[in-house]
């Protein structure tokens, strides 16, 4: 997992990282442009018309010029829009790379940029070290860069937003924002999707020891990081070890909710899931999902079960079980959907809740635990006490869903697709997470291979089928992901 700095820690990181390695700024510069250009190349964006690059005259500008500069050895034609006055104001490494600029490529201020002879702007005008509020000349050249209408790919922030911080007064609006080292936290929030557009994050060789010595609880978690939180499985592994799990869920019209949870479940390895639904309503799981048992609420012992994920669809006149389910189980479960809509009417089932527990909230069951919140931050800063003073789990759900632990690490999810914005997703979720905490992994284990397989999942899925992805589809998937990420 990659820690997640804040802008103002970006200048020392670097220091320590060329003092530890023995290069130069300049050549850890050279290093992002390169990982930049790799991307770019990768990409196949088209070379037929010219592209315009916005530098400024910090080391942004530095990474444009040494782009401008790589991208033309690659055949493309580069014209670079200068937005500083004089050259006495550049950086160390900027005026290196204006210097290195070769004289076939043309260079003018920003203000003499026609957006219509350009194929594509780069945006390295401003990135992490914008202090204070935006100086005039500034929201001028934001303005020019955004009226171009084609695709904007800012480096590594859209300038003018600020790195740590929610909000944003003159913004780039970029398709693409390619950022170096670790996800700045503000490209993270979902206030400011609009003007990040997809993410793209190049290793420019900062070790995750060296973001490591930094004080911050936000991490973001990639693909690479899934395999270590797995447990190990082998040929003496019998169906016990997989866990016996029970999903509290479904209700008249909504057993769907049900079938989807217990099949994920079974697709993330369930050994033995078990559905508590009502019991004229049997017909529904007995047949969509036959690998399940139905248990009744007058013949059940819950303790019976390594896990239980309670929620989907049981309806909102199920306070009387809820409570009692937190009174009578004492291991850590999975709570969504209604069963969270029904802990917010009832605050005094807060403390009943067995310690290290799940909590999956999206935004709508977030407001209505916590109240409403401004920001994104603010957002997360509630989650955060309220999972220290509480000792519970939070999984704030969205794009780059927040999985907020009860130590106060918060983590970003780096997987999942926009195709996942559709019905049953977060029964799927439910199921997952409730699955591996049945296999005996801990509330992280759980919540950090659940939700980024999840993610993962509805990516594959969404590839495939593109629009009218369902979450059926995303259960199918599940098994390809441990294939994908090498478990077994
Ligand atoms: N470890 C990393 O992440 C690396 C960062 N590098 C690049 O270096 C950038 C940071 O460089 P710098 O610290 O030089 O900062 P920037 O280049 O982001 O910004 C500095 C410039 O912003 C102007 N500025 C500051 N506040 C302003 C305001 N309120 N209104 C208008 N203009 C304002 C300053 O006059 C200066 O020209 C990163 O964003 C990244 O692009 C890379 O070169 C290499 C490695
Ligand atoms: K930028």
């Amino acid at each position: 997992m990659i820690k997640i700095l804040s802008g103002a820690e970006v200048s020392i990181l670097d220091k320590h990282h060329i003092q530890g390695k023995g290069i130069s700024s300049h050549q850890l510069m050279e290093k992002a442009a390169e990982g930049f250009v790799d991307w770019f190349l990768e990409k196949r964006f088209s070379s037929s018309k010219p592209i315009a690059l916005f530098c400024g005259a910090g080391n942004n500008g530095g990474d444009g010029l040494a782009i401008a500069r790589l991208l033309t050895k690659h055949g493309f034609q580069c014209v670079v829009f200068t937005c500083f006055a004089d050259e006495g104001s550049l950086s160390e490494d900027c005026r290196i790379n204006l210097g290195l600029l070769p004289s076939a490529i043309r260079k003018f201020p920003w203000n003499e940029f026609d957006s219509e002879e350009f194929g594509l702007v780069i945006d390295a005008y401003l990135g992490v070290g914008i202090k204070g509020p935006l100086r005039e000349e500034a929201k001028s050249i934001i303005d020019k860069i955004n009226s171009f209408k084609g695709i904007k790919v800012s480096v590594d922030l859209p300038s003018g937003l600020s790195a740590d911080y929610s909000g944003f007064d003159h913004c780039v609006h970029a398709e693409v924002t390619v950022t170096f080292a670790f996800p700045k936290l503000a490209l993270l929030l979902p206030e400011h999707a609009k003007v990040t557009g997809e993410l793209v994050l190049v290793d420019i060789g900062i070790s995750e020891e060296e973001l490591e010595v930094f004080h911050s609880s936000y991490y973001y978690l990639l693909k690479k990081d899934i395999p270590a939180f797995h447990k190990k499985f082998h040929r003496f592994s019998h169906k016990g070890d997989f866990g016996k799990v029970l999903l509290i869920a479904g209700s008249r019209g909504k057993m769907g909710a049900a079938a989807l949870s217990a099949k994920a479940a079974f697709r993330t390895g369930s050994g033995l899931v078990s559905c508590q639904v009502p019991l004229e309503e049997r017909i529904i799981i007995q047949t969509s999902v036959p690998e399940a048992m139905c248990v009744f609420e007058d013949s059940i012992d819950w303790m019976a079960f390594d896990a239980i994920g309670v929620g989907p669809g049981i309806g909102l006149d199920q306070g009387e079980l809820l409570e009692k389910l937190l009174r009578e189980y004492d291991r850590p479960i999975v709570m969504d959907a209604d069963a969270l809509t029904l802990l917010s009417r009832n605050p005094s089932f807060l403390d009943l809740i067995p310690k290290e527990s799940i909590l999956t909230p999206h935004l709508g069951e977030f407001e209505r635990l916590f109240g409403k919140c401004r920001t994104h931050l603010e957002r997360l800063e509630k989650a955060r006490r309220f999972c220290m003073n509480y000792k519970l789990n939070v999984l704030i759900k969205g794009a780059n869903s927040v999985i907020c632990l009860a130590d106060g690490r918060q983590i970003f999810n780096s997987s999942g697709s926009h195709f996942m914005a559709t019905a049953g997703m977060g029964d799927v979720l439910t199921g997952m997470i409730t699955s591996f905490l049945g296999q005996g992994y801990s509330s992280e284990q759980a919540l950090v291979c659940g939700v980024y397989q999840h993610g993962l999942a509805g990516e594959m899925a969404g590839d495939m089928k593109g629009r009218g992805t369902l979450a059926s589809d995303v259960i199918e998937m599940i098994p390809e992901t441990f294939k994908r990420l090498g478990v077994s």
